[in-house]
């Protein structure tokens, strides 16, 4: 017998083995040298926690609220493209599992489960994550299908007009469509329960696209596709057009910069995430737990700041919050858990965080995660 998944890495190891490997591969890593995907982890392992002692942590509570939602603990679920191909209905089974474990999950532009697929099979709002296309006149029908579907909430992305090059995408020949190819043939076939649950999903396809990914005939790669329909001239004068067509919450995502933030605030949006986008986007860019207080303190308190990139425990959850983030999201913990057993994978990443979270302040002597300060870190 196996030993039991403890903890996130756990599930990687188990999603590496289910997944296809241009699946997994497109999770897992990062861009160019993939510095800062290692940064990420690599400055938060080295932040030191205080050790407090006969304080009473009986009662704890994770509860708060992330831009004005109440939520079970200070953690969501970060949108990620071809979810529905690291495990069939990938994207239904991550909203569900959120919503069980009462947290936001943020639905992908590059999701393989539709707005409206997700609507269905859900009965809590979730969040749209929105990528900004050439054609405006589809970035708006995006967003009033966010609306139709009642999302709670809608995050811009803003760090991936350009795709930063990823090594493994093209090795593995990765396209648009999703196809299978001689190199991946074989290793599908040999993960025939990853098969049979792609097959039944409602979609094997990017789900919010259709009509605008073209055939078999017109195959192209990831990065051509970005190229071709993404927006490289989206500027701060856009968020007053896309605030017209969103008037609920707006979050801005892929923050690194104070200056950026300052700016973010200025043009209104409800908050922003600290994030380089898992590694995924500009190599070189700094670890996101070194530029947090920075950040924060720009902002002064004036909107909302969520951070991701490297988070894989509650532990480095904990040390965001007490660098000011008012949450934080994870992306591969969540493909990971996801990729490892469905649903039930999803289930057990966020609870695996949830308790590491709450174990973490007690060996810290915090009792609310809404009040967690820099002084549990040692300087
Ligand atoms: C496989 C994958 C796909 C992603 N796709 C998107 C996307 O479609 N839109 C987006 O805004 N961010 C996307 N991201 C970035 C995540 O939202 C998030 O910023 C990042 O995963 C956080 O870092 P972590 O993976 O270390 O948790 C993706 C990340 C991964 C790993
Ligand atoms: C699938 C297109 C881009 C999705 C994304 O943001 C990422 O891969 O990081």
């Amino acid at each position: 017998m196996s030993e039991p998944v403890t903890n996130i890495m756990d599930l990687r190891a188990l999603a590496r083995r289910r997944v296809p490997r241009a699946f997994f591969e497109y999770a897992d890593r990062g861009s160019y040298d993939e510095s800062t995907l290692h940064e990420n982890r690599a400055a938060l392992a080295r932040l030191r926690l205080r050790q407090r002692v006969m304080i009473d942590v009986d009662n704890r509570s994770l509860a708060t609220e992330i831009v004005g939602q109440p939520v079970s603990m200070p953690l969501a679920i970060a949108p990620t493209g071809l979810t529905g191909l690291q495990h069939g209905s990938g994207e239904i089974h991550g909203a569900r599992a959120a919503a069980r474990a009462g947290i936001p999950f943020c639905l992908s532009t590059m999701s393989i489960c539709s707005i409206e697929q997700v609507r269905a099979a859900t009965d809590t709002p979730f969040w749209f994550q929105v990528y900004v296309m050439r054609d405006r006149g589809f970035t708006r029908e995006l967003i009033s299908r966010a609306r139709e579907a009642g999302c709670s909430a809608l995050m811009l992305t803003a760090d991936l007009t350009v795709q930063g090059q990823r090594h493994r995408e093209i090795k593995n020949g990765l396209a648009v469509p999703p196809k299978i190819t001689l190199r991946n043939l074989f290793d599908i076939a040999s993960k025939p329960r990853w098969a049979w649950n792609v097959l039944r999903a409602p979609s094997r396809s990017f789900g919010n696209l259709e009509g605008r990914i073209g055939g078999a005939d017109s195959l192209t790669t990831l990065a051509q596709w970005i190229a071709n329909q993404f927006d490289p001239t989206l500027s701060w004068q856009d968020l007053a057009w896309i605030r017209e067509l969103w008037p609920g919450k707006l979050i801005v995502k892929g923050i690194m910069d104070a200056e950026d933030a300052r700016l973010a605030a200025e043009h209104g949006v409800d908050a922003i995430v600290v994030s380089n986008h898992g590694g995924r986007q500009l190599d070189g860019a700094p670890a996101t737990i070194d530029v947090l207080p920075q950040i924060v303190d720009a902002v002064g308190g004036r909107i909302e700041v969520l951070f991701d990139s490297g988070i894989t425990s509650g532990q480095d959850l904990l040390k965001a919050l007490a660098l000011g983030a008012r949450a934080g999201l994870i992306g591969k913990a969540f493909l990971y858990g996801l990729g490892a057993m469905g649903e039930a994978g999803v289930t057990q990443a966020i609870e695996i965080i949830r308790r590491e979270l709450s174990v973490t302040m007690a060996l810290t002597g915090q009792r609310d995660a809404r009040c967690i300060s820099p002084d549990i870190l040692l300087r």
